[in-house]
């Protein structure tokens, strides 16, 4: 594709160079490849204007950068907004596209709502894909890619590419620093999802406020004239997602017991799962639910919201929702104690999120709920009290240990947790903490593992002595569980 052409994309004019032929795009300079356009922003560590004569000297035909930054040798596509210019110019770029793209945003409940929203499309009979914190993952395979969001080459390469093996339909997660990085856009979205909104990453984030604003993005900008905006109508800050929606003038799809589209009647709780009731367009619908607690409900609502708001038939989806897979590290039941107390292994990382996995265990509880946790380093510092408050509040027995310290003291970070988590028990290494909890849990009592969910490393260190060391919550909760046993039986 010619220059020019993606210039335009921008409204800029390439003059002479409009002609050369643009090979592919590239925002860091070290990968920049003769015809490339690379894009310069100014990052949280480094500034990526710096290295404009690098990528120009590797053969870069256009550099997207602020108007004052200094381009010499390659054309400057200049814009305030470099990243945004960015995504928009390399969107013309990376086609075709798949027809259906939808994103979620929202504190917690992303994963869930896109993997959930992927499985009721593929039980309507589409080929679909979603991506996010567990990888991309499409009707073939599942490929992990290390961040929730991918920066935007990968993202909209990944996109053409799924599109190529024939996925018509796409569910994104759109988390706040891919949005406030316009890491994830330029296509079209034809729906976009908020499913609520609570403390995190407000080491990056000014306050809830911009945080806020980063999400909101997504409905301001990100999902396409005309599209819809799918809301979890229950949060304290719905109304405000439905008016930067309304604003808009996106079409309103609002769900939960405030759900004007999609609502909720009933929620009861039976042996395996929830049984619900739900009306849509004035008809009544009861569902089983083959899930445990309230936050799935909202997320599989909004998941339902989605695949209808972009043209699945009803009762197509309605069938789905009672056949849904657990969503792998979201309440997963990990093992069984010789006691017979069940270990669930659960992603909770927010004040919020603790509060809801914690819900979610309570009522199949007649003993004691036994919660292991702690909180990642380099993140959001503030979160940590509040985490051992709400977990306090919920268990009857808590033990702090360790996740991802990262570049920080593990000590430290536990120390912070345990200022809101009067009377728990702090054990640092992790698989002695989950091995501490199994063998405290008698047969009335649940183990909740929280933080990791999915993951399948400790992550110690930074930069250049930055180490992944192996640890599955979901195996080591299975060998402590074994080794308990088999201590027991000598
Ligand atoms: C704080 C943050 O989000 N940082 C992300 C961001 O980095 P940045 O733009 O600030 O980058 P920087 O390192 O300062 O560099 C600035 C620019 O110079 C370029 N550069 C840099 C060095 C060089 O030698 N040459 C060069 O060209 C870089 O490519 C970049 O464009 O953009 C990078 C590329 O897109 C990301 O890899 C990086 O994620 C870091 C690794 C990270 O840990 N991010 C986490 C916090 C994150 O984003 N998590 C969310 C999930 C959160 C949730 O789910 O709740 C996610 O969406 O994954
Ligand atoms: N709708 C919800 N309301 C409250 N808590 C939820 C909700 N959905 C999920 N959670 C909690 O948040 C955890 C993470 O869920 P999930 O991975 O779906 O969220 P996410 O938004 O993708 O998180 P991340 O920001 O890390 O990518 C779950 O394990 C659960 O404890
Ligand atoms: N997407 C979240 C995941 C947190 C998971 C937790 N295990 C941690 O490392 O803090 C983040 O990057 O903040
Ligand atoms: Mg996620």
């Amino acid at each position: 594709m010619k220059l020019a052409q993606l210039a335009a994309a921008i409204g800029q004019d390439a003059g002479a160079a409009g002609e050369s032929r643009v090979t592919g795009f590239a925002i860091d300079h070290r990968k920049v490849a003769p015809g490339n356009i690379f894009g310069a922003f100014q990052g949280v560590k480094v500034n990526g204007e710096d290295y404009i004569s690098a990528a120009v000297a590797s053969g870069a035909v256009a550099v997207v950068a602020r108007p004052e930054a200094q381009v010499v040798g390659a054309v400057h596509l200049a814009d305030p907004l470099p990243r945004r210019a960015f995504a928009r110019i390399a969107a013309r770029f990376f086609t075709p596209v798949p027809e259906t793209i939808v994103a979620v945003t929202g504190t917690n409940g992303k994963t869930s709502t896109v993997e959930m929203t992927r499985q009721i499309w593929r039980m309507c009979g589409c080929r679909a894909a979603s991506i996010g914190t567990l990888g991309v993952t499409t009707p073939d395979e599942s490929v992990s890619t290390g961040l929730t969001t991918p920066d935007i080459v990968t993202f909209l390469s990944n996109m053409t590419g799924l599109a190529r093996e024939g996925v018509t339909h796409v569910a994104y997660e759109a988390s706040s620093h891919g949005l406030a990085q316009y890491r994830n856009e330029g296509l079209p979205v034809r729906a976009g999802a908020f499913t609520n909104l609570s403390r995190d990453h407000l080491d990056y984030h000014a306050d809830m406020e911009d945080y806020f604003a980063a999400k909101m993005r997504l409905f301001s900008e990100i999902v396409d004239d005309g599209g819809a905006a799918v809301i979890w109508a229950d949060d304290a800050w719905s109304a405000r997602a439905i008016e930067v929606a309304s604003a808009r003038g996106l079409s309103l799809f609002t769900v939960g017991e405030a759900g004007d589209q999609l609502r909720l009647i009933t929620r009861k709780p039976s042996q395996l799962g929830q049984e619900l009731e739900i009306v849509y367009e004035d008809n009544s619908y009861k569902v089983r639910l083959p899930l445990i607690g309230a936050y799935q409900v909202a997320n599989a609502l909004v998941s339902a919201g989605l695949a209808l708001a972009t043209g699945s038939p009803v009762a197509q989806v309605m069938d789905a929702l009672g056949r849904l897979q657990p969503v792998r590290g979201r309440l997963e039941r990990a093992a069984i104690a010789q006691s017979g107390a069940p270990v669930y292994v659960d992603y909770a990382h927010t004040p919020d999120a603790l509060e809801a996995a914690i819900a979610a265990l309570r009522p199949h509880v007649t003993g004691r709920l036994i919660t292991v946790f702690g909180a990642g380093g380099d993140r959001d510092t503030g979160k940590r009290a509040p985490m051992g408050a709400a977990a306090v509040a919920g268990s009857d027995m808590v033990i702090v240990t360790d996740d991802n310290p990262r570049g920080e003291d593990p000590a430290a970070i536990r120390a912070a947790i345990l200022q809101g988590a009067a009377g728990a028990q702090e054990i640092g290494d992790r698989r002695q903490a989950i091995a501490a909890a199994i063998a405290a849990a008698g047969a009335d009592d649940i183990v909740l593992i929280a933080g990791k969910g999915h993951e399948q490393g400790q992550i110690v260190g930074t930069g250049d002595n930055m180490r992944v060391l192996a640890f599955d919550d979901v195996t080591v909760a299975r060998e402590c569980a074994a080794q308990l046993a088999g201590a027991a039986g000598q």
